[in-house]
């Protein structure tokens, strides 16, 4: 079954519509909707296809010298025309991703305030919060919203606190939802909560834009945050609310706060778990191991490491049938003080809500002789993860003492951006004469291996490989929550594309270019799980996921508008 188009009826003429990124077709407008619409005179003659524009405006975009003046030339787009914007980056999905999502928007949200230009998103500010509920309706009110992804910049990627410029991660994450997955943009709510900033650099210039003080914290925060979930549940029950870089006291702690009350997801803890334990899963299959033979070191015990650590743990429960306190010794857990054991926790040198489950018990680890070399020495590590945003942490002697030990040692550096990375792909890849299985948390170029082999292809492992997916699985199936167990049905889904499968000297992830396949699969298992246990919110049955999930997918291309006093005009 095919998509048939749909016409729309628009009350919307002349300079209103061409500055309505939703509706605005610039020069794609046909002669009738010239005339219709008072565009005649606002125009240049020719009609162009959206072919003709996306040729355009990626000639445009390759004028653009540098990745972050792309960046700008992208945003700018968006903001005048979304069909455009959305198919020129489909186009080339491979390569502008990088440009709309990390390593590049770390650049454009760190610069925020000094290259802004036009607000998107939804501001909600600790001082206006006497406002906030007329301030979320004026730009929700008589929409249909699916998808609110929220930020309150505390840990934008790997580059910390950014205050205000936070909103840049909220449309990034949302905008890699609709290329990826299809999800309607004009279904899509951005907010960043702006409770203020603790980094000093933005608080002394002068042209920042956000709230100028510092962070709040503790009951006001929480009871800040508490105004905004709240609105939510009461405006849109339905939708899924997601979660973005929250700072490490907070993330797990508001997911574990929200999540039996509404569908909430935190990114970073359980996309990351999920894209890491496919990755995982799919080394295994190279390595012809289990799960829970592993010895996983996991470096930077924070948000990201920690969500990794918990989906690792659970899957070696469900899928090897070990007892949870025996996964839970798979791991060793490695923070600023080294790792993280009984010693230092009475010490005081964990954070205080760090699980007993991953803290070593032995009482052998000596003091000074925790650090990431001793322990891979050790504890002869098979699999080494990094979530630390310590640029360079893995070093030559660290990578050398893995591969001494294991044929094909697991290296999986995830810090971002690219520049924060724990080591070079390349560097691991030479210093274990190519023996190591590698993914990336941003993308990087394949190696090359020893012998005359072909490149090996560094996989992407970032959350953005499968939140798209979980997030509209959850979505279509109208699901109240999203389960740990519509999470497992969407890693098993991508775990099982991956092309390692085939070919052990292949890639462990399915390339970045074929991610809205790749989502389109993971959305259809976590929505089939969603009903086979019961979560979902629908009246149609399984074998309709397929084609229900086809229907629902936007794609960027221009509908025919016809001139209704009575149509729609926002
Ligand atoms: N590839 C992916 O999909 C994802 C990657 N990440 C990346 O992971 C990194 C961490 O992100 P979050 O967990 O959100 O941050 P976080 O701040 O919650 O965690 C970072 C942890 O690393 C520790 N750390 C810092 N310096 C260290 C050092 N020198 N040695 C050992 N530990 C150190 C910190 O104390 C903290 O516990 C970031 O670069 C982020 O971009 C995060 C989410 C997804
Ligand atoms: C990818 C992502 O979510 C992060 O680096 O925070
Ligand atoms: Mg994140």
């Amino acid at each position: 079954m095919t998509k048939t188009p749909r016409t729309l009826k628009l009350a919307l003429r002349g300079e209103a519509l061409l500055e309505h990124p939703q509706y605005n077709k610039g020069t794609a407008f046909s002669a009738r909707e010239r005339n219709e619409f008072g565009l005649v005179g606002r125009l240049p003659v020719k009609v162009n296809t959206l072919d003709h524009q996306c040729e355009r405006a990626y000639q445009q975009l390759k004028t653009a010298e540098k990745p972050i003046q792309q960046n700008e030339f992208l945003q700018s787009v968006k903001v005048q025309n979304w069909v455009l914007y959305y198919s020129l980056l489909g186009r080339h999905l491979r390569e502008l991703m990088p440009i709309i999502y990390t390593p590049t928007e770390a650049e454009a949200i760190a610069n925020y305030s000094r290259s802004f230009r036009r607000p998107e998103g939804l501001f909600l500010t600790f001082c206006n919060a006497d406002s906030m509920e007329a301030d979320y309706l004026e730009q929700t009110r008589g929409r249909t919203i699916d998808l609110i992804v929220c930020s309150d910049a505390e840990a934008i990627l790997g580059i910390g606190d950014q205050g205000v410029g936070g909103i840049g991660i909220s449309t990034a994450k949302s905008a890699v939802y609709t290329l990826v997955a299809g999800i309607d943009p004009a279904n899509t709510l951005c907010v960043v909560l702006d409770v203020g900033t603790n980094n000093k650099s933005l608080l002394d210039d002068p042209l920042y834009i956000g709230w100028p003080h510092a962070r709040v914290r503790g009951a006001e925060y929480d009871a800040f945050v508490d105004k905004f979930v709240q609105l939510v549940r009461k405006h849109h029950p339905h939708s899924l609310l997601h979660f973005e870089d929250f700072g490490v006291d907070n993330a797990q702690r508001l997911l574990e706060l929200y999540r039996d009350k509404h569908a909430v997801f935190n990114d970073d803890v359980q996309g990351t778990g999920a894209v890491t334990l496919a990755t995982l899963m799919s080394a295994v299959g190279v390595t012809k191991s289990k799960l829970s033979d592993q010895r996983i070191i996991v470096y930077g015990a924070g948000t990201a490491g920690l969500g990794i650590a918990a989906q690792i743990r659970d899957a070696m429960v469900v899928m090897d049938g070990v007892r949870k306190e025996d996964a839970s010794g798979k791991f060793y857990m490695i923070d600023k003080f080294g790792l993280l054991t009984k010693g230092l926790k009475q010490a005081g040198k964990t954070r205080q809500n760090f699980p007993d489950d991953f803290i070593r018990t032995e009482d052998d680890w000596t003091e000074g002789q925790t650090s990431l070399l001793d322990v891979v020495k050790r504890v002869k590590a098979t699999v080494l993860i990094g979530t630390s945003t310590h640029a360079g942490a893995f070093t030559r002697e660290v990578v050398e003492a893995m591969a001494a030990h294991c044929d094909r040692p697991v290296i999986l550096p995830l810090s971002n951006p690219s520049k924060l990375v724990e080591v070079h792909p390349k560097d691991a890849n030479d210093w274990t004469g190519g023996k190591a299985l590698i993914a990336t948390g941003s993308p990087f170029e394949p190696v090359k291996m020893p012998n005359g082999k072909k490149d090996y292809v560094i996989a992407e492992c970032n959350n953005a490989l499968i939140y798209p997916g979980l997030g509209f699985g959850c979505i279509l199936s109208k699901s109240r929550s999203l389960t740990d167990t519509m999470l497992i049905a969407g890693t098993r889904a991508l775990a099982s594309l991956s092309p390692a499968l085939k070919d052990p000297d292949d890639s462990l992830l399915p390339d970045f270019g074929d991610a809205p396949d790749v989502n389109f699969h993971v959305a259809v298992a976590v929505a089939e799980q969603a009903i086979e246990e019961g979560s979902a919110g629908v009246e149609w049955g399984k074998d309709e996921v397929k084609e229900r999930a086809r229907q629902a997918r936007w794609e960027p291309v221009y509908q025919e508008y016809v001139y209704d006093v009575e149509g729609l005009r926002d």
